[in-house]
């Protein structure tokens, strides 16, 4: 059976996602298609030689009959009503992050798919499925370091345009960390502080960065990821978990290294979009086989786009109270409770 395909947003990651289904994976295809830039939409047809119409909206191309399952690719503000349709006609959802822009909207989203009484949304959380990212799992899992106590971790990006503001440190960008961070150490987080260094000559005039965020975990747990999105030298993800008994990290990206000009060393990606390349193909991956296998999306669920939106907007308002701010999240459901496969557990 092949999983037909809506792609709503045609942008960037809309594009690498269309590329993949098209051209890599096994068990998809895009039949149908839609951009508030219809300019967009049409070019991605046309480059990428996709057998696929174009809708005017997501609504006209959700009620297309041959689409099973969409995409929602679109900007952050747009995924919550995209979603909550896709839910109504009782189509499977693939959602870039956020879910929602806020926790009241995840929390829609939430009740609008236990209402439909079985899971369709994964969301686009694709560290889970980084092979680096999983070795440390397994091994915080088997006690190969004792009882985890901190995590250092750094997201770096080479610059970010005049748009990219000082909230989006957390919404944009520490989003990945927040969602990884307590999968792997399987604990809920409890408060959140930001700290910001000295600025750094390349923010432009109203950024704040870099940015320290402090994180606890209910179990103690003291996470501090550093946030700095003018770092120049690339994109780079850094991941230390120190345990009772010894130290394990996030491998880093592979690469050849080199002896040239009386130097040795190796190369530092610049493109989000090539160090996480693996890891976006598994979770699509996923995403197809698991509904073809249990008729249920496997991987982060909506009840994991809340946690991570709860814990951004505690963020957001530690970035202006410089305070120690409180994660208080509702309680799990059971529907979002019953054991999935690996990547979920
Ligand atoms: N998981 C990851 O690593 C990444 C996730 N993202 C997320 O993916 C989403 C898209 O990001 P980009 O592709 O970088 O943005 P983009 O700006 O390149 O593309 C967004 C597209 O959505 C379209 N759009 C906006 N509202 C729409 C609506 N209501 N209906 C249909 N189309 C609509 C825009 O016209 C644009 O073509 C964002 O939520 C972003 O946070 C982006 C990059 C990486
Ligand atoms: O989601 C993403 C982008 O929005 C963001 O701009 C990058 O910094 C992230 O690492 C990438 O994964």
């Amino acid at each position: 059976m092949t999983l037909r395909f809506g792609v709503i947003g045609t942008g960037a990651i809309g594009r690498e996602h269309i590329k993949r289904i098209s051209n890599k994976l096994a068990g998809g295809k895009i039949v149908a298609v839609t951009d508030v830039n219809q300019a967009s939409a049409q070019d991605a047809v046309k480059s990428f030689e996709l057998d696929a119409v174009v809708y005017p909206n997501d609504l006209a191309l959700l009620a297309a009959d041959n689409v099973d399952a969409v995409l929602v690719t679109s900007w952050g503000p747009a995924h919550e009503a995209s979603v909550l349709a896709a839910i109504e006609a009782g189509k499977f959802v693939f959602v870039e992050k956020p879910l929602a822009t806020t926790a009241e909207g995840c929390m829609r989203i939430v009740e609008a798919e236990m209402k439909h009484g079985k899971r369709l949304v994964q969301v686009g959380f694709m560290r889970r499925y980084d092979s680096g990212y999983v070795q440390l799992k397994e091994a915080i899992k088997n006690n190969f370091i004792g009882e985890p106590l901190m995590i250092r971790a750094a997201h770096r990006n080479p610059e970010v345009g005049e748009n990219y503001t000082t909230d989006m440190a957390i919404h944009d960008t520490l989003i990945h960390e927040i969602d990884v961070l307590h999968w792997l150490v399987n604990d809920d987080y409890q408060t959140v502080q930001v700290a910001y260094p000295k600025k750094s000559k390349h923010a432009h005039e109203n950024l704040k960065d870099p940015q320290i965020v402090t994180l606890e975990t209910k179990g103690g747990i003291v996470i501090t990821a550093e946030i700095n999105v003018n770092c120049k030298y690339g994109y780079d993800i850094q991941c230390e978990v120190i345990g009772e008994e010894g130290i394990v990290s996030l491998p880093e990206f592979q690469s050849i290294s080199f002896r040239k000009n009386a130097m040795f060393g190796t190369h530092v990606l610049m493109d989000w979009k090539d160090r996480f390349i693996d890891a976006y193909d598994k979770e699509l991956q996923d995403f197809m086989d698991s509904i073809k296998k249990t008729g249920e999306p496997n991987g982060p669920t909506s009840w994991d786009g809340y946690i991570a939106q709860v814990t951004a907007d505690a963020a957001i308002k530690a970035q202006d109270s410089g305070e120690k701010e409180t994660i208080t999240l509702q309680e799990k459901p059971v529907f979002y409770s019953k054991p999935t496969e690996a990547v979920n557990a």
